[in-house]
């Protein structure tokens, strides 16, 4: 895992014991899943606005950003539901050699 993941990891999981009115991901921790979902979703949605203007301007300055936030925001997620990054790794890592149409095509 990147250092980064790993450390940031580290402060999530610290948070949770955290006060609210201290600390952004205390206070999504306090407000619950369905803030957190939100969250999920309202930067997912900016993540897709962000590459199409992208996609126009030739600028990727503000979808490496707002990646960053979904990211971020899908931790948070994860780790309310006391679920590490390194499973979402592993779980990229089995999948490493197959192809994705040879998987769609095992399910049906
Ligand atoms: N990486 C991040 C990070 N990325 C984004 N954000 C916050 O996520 C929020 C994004 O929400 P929006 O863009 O929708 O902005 P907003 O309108 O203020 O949001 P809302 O009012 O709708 O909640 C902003 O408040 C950002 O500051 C983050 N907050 C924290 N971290 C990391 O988490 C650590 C712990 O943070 P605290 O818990 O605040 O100490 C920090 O040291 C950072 O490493």
């Amino acid at each position: 895992m990147s250092d980064v993941l790993a450390e940031l990891s580290k402060v999530l999981e610290a948070r949770k014991q955290a006060e609210a009115d201290s600390s952004y991901v205390a206070s999504l921790h306090a407000k619950g899943l369905n803030k957190i979902l939100e969250k999920v979703g309202e930067e997912s949605f900016e993540t897709v606005i962000a590459a199409k203007d992208a996609q126009a301007s030739g600028d990727n300055s503000d979808v490496i950003y707002e990646t960053a936030d979904l990211w971020f925001h899908s931790l948070v997620m994860l780790s309310h539901l006391g679920e590490k990054p390194e499973a979402v790794l592993e779980e990229l890592a089995r999948r490493f050699g197959l192809s994705g149409l040879d998987e769609k095509a095992s399910r049906n």
